[in-house]
């Protein structure tokens, strides 16, 4: 689902390169932590996967895509298939809830329709159904960060990028977060969070890259292989396993 072959990344040539040599695989439906100090490269890794900045050696396959000479006019496509949740939530204050995540939706041109369906089913898959008509500034920050989550999946990616997803959260909204991430992991959605908790790490046992000045020094496999567990169905894959989990997840599993 995501490949980098030999990827190095230049910002600035009097600088160190920001990433040098970096090679690893996720398959599709997996869970992986990105760990590291600050400036060892993570958001860089996560801003070549959506092709914000493009490689400076190396060659990089998303979701069936070669990013390294992909035309500009196919980014969107790229970036429909991407959910991108961040630290600092990044929510509309002036819109509720359910106008954050349906504005997604509005965005990519979806009929009305078919958002009034996708965004209480998102906000149910977060947890937070009852709080559609709330505005941001009423809500934790744990629950933000949830609106923020609800907001990337909507669109029903194939792949969430987490970026430090609970840095600004206290243990208790951390936990609650991540129990959304790993829900939404379990439906066939391939999940990379970058993080500083070790103790989240610790605790989740999934797979781990670890990058120390640009390179990628560790990459353990946790227990969890999702092409173990479930053959490669494509896309059509996908969304029929986040239907069927948006089906069967309720909101007594809401942490
Ligand atoms: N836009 C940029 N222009 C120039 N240098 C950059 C740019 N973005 C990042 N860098 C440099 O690239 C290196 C990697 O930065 P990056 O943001 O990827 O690290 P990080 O592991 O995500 O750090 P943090 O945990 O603090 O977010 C750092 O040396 C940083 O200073």
């Amino acid at each position: 689902m995501i490949r980098f072959d030999d990827v190095s990344l230049t910002y600035d040539k009097n600088q160190a390169p920001a990433l040098e040599h970096v090679s690893f695989n996720i398959a599709r439906g997996e869970f992986v932590f990105l760990v590291g100090a600050s400036g060892s490269g993570k958001s860089s890794l996560m801003r070549l996967m959506t092709h914000e900045v493009a490689p400076t050696d190396g060659e990089i396959h998303v979701a069936g895509r070669e990013l390294r000479n992909m035309p500009r006019r196919k980014v969107p496509s790229l970036r429909r298939d991407i959910g991108v949740v961040f630290q600092d939530f990044r929510l509309l204050e002036n819109k509720t809830v359910e106008e954050n995540v349906a504005f997604v939706l509005e965005i990519l041109g979806r009929r009305r329709g078919a958002i009034r369906r996708a965004v209480p089913e998102s906000l149910e898959l977060v947890g937070l159904a009852e709080k559609a008509k709330r505005f941001p500034h009423e809500l934790s920050g744990g629950e933000q960060q949830r609106v923020a989550i609800a907001r990337a999946v909507v669109k029903q990616p194939a792949i969430l990028l987490a970026d430090e997803p609970t840095g600004n959260l206290d243990p208790a909204n951390s936990d609650d977060v991540v129990g959304v991430l790993d829900r939404i992991n379990r439906t066939s959605t391939t999940l990379v969070m970058a993080t500083h908790d070790n103790s989240l790490v610790d605790r989740l046992q999934r797979r781990v890259l670890e990058m120390k000045d640009g390179r990628l020094v560790r990459d353990s496999t946790g227990g969890y292989r999702a092409e173990a567990l479930e053959p490669d169905l494509g896309e059509l894959g996908t969304r029929s396993a986040y239907r069927a989990a948006h089906g069967s997840h309720r909101l007594e599993e809401t942490p």
